[in-house]
């Protein structure tokens, strides 16, 4: 479906059945009332709601691009927010990572029959530039340096090298991409919201030595800090990133906002921006629908395929990870992923057992 303009876009979606956020909340009434706004670095209502009018599968639908966004739609983002984070009203509680030194989450499975990986993840934005698809490549350039300088003074378990995608081949790229350590250039949504505008530029991800800790630079989001390894082990993840970034926040500073929390590309990652996901096999549970959604809706787990958003599963293999990202703490967003897990797992060993 080719269409730019915002009228549009505009009858796409209010002709169309969607079953996203941005449908259900984007009245002829507020459409009216945003048309003709725009933020100081430019984005109008037709960048925020291009990529959900294109595509009529998303369940979103929506991007901010720019820190400016989140007031000037307002009336559009606000209660899409509310309803992707389960939330009331939009509020967001200081960043509080936890006792962090004294973290012991007892390890879910030991004998690791169930949980291939884990890993966490915290989206960052640098404070003052815009988003996809606003963003040019000399901002992303200049971003890319300011990193590139802070991510080169980390040390000991830390210390790794920046590798860019200006200078990588399709071929390393790709195995990076099947290692699940790089992000995709394919996510149809995120391609109509600009995140893969002037592509390769600007682009690239830092490794440590053992490819543990990981930051992608200039996807949607500037920034996306990422700890991982095999096992169950969270603490030990959780900490790495968690040190990780206290480093890194000294150093650069990040676009925040005191009712929104850590400002995002797109509004389902506002808050925390953070999601940490186990790569979970459950079998029994994958014949038994019905009570894995329960336990899912119970816990705001959020299932994915084995290589991420919008793939499949494979031999029963899931991605499951916290939904909510605002409205809580970075911590409280952990252990829901992580009380969550522990409930499928037994569940997983009793069905075993019938
Ligand atoms: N627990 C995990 N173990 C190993 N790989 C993982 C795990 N969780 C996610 N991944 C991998 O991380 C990559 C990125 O996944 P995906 O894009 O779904 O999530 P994300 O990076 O959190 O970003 P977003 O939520 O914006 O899509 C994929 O290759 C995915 O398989
Ligand atoms: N990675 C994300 N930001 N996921 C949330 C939704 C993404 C997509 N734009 C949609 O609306 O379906």
């Amino acid at each position: 479906m080719e269409c730019n303009d915002l009228e549009d876009l505009w009858r796409s979606i209010s002709t169309h059945t969607s079953n996203s956020l941005l449908k259900k909340h984007l009245s002829e009434e507020k459409y009216i009332h945003l048309k003709k706004r725009s933020t100081k670095y430019g984005t109008t209502l037709a960048d925020v709601i291009r990529s959900g009018c294109k595509n009529l599968d998303s369940k979103v639908g929506v991007y901010a691009c720019d820190p400016e966004s989140y007031k000037v739609f307002k009336d559009l983002l606000d209660p899409i927010i509310c309803d992707y984070h389960r939330v009331k009203e939009v509020n967001h509680p200081k960043c509080d990572y936890g006792d962090v030194a004294k973290l012991n989450f007892r390890k879910l499975d030991e004998a690791e029959n169930y949980i291939i990986s884990t890993r966490v993840r915290i989206g960052r934005c640098h404070k003052g530039f815009s988003f996809p698809p606003i963003l040019t490549n000399v901002q992303r350039k200049e971003m890319e340096e300011i990193i590139v300088k802070a991510l080169n003074t980390l040390e000991g378990d830390l210390k790794g090298a920046y590798h860019s995608l200006e200078s990588m081949s399709r071929n390393e790229y790709q195995q990076l991409v099947d290692d699940h350590i790089m992000f995709r250039d394919d996510n149809h949504t995120l391609r109509d919201a600009g995140g893969y505008d002037g592509w390769p530029v600007g682009r690239g991800v830092y490794l440590n030595n053992k490819k543990t800790f990981i930051v992608w630079v200039n996807e949607g989001d500037h920034l996306r800090f990422i700890s991982m390894e095999k096992g169950s082990d969270l603490s030990s993840v959780y900490k790495r990133l968690i040190f990780a970034l206290q480093q890194v926040e000294m150093k650069v500073e990040f676009a925040y906002d005191d009712k929104r929390g850590f400002l995002s590309n797109c509004p389902s990652n506002l808050g925390t921006c953070l999601r940490a996901s186990v790569h979970l096999k459950m079998p029994e549970l994958e014949r038994c629908q019905e009570i894995l959604n329960d336990i899912c809706e119970r816990h705001n787990l959020q299932l994915r395929g084995v290589n991420g958003e919008h793939t499949e599963s494979a031999e029963a293999v899931y991605d499951v990870s916290n939904k909510r990202r605002l409205g809580l703490t970075e911590y409280q967003a952990v252990c829901e992923m992580y009380n969550g897990v522990e409930e499928l797992i037994k569940t997983e060993q009793q069905l075993e057992e019938k």
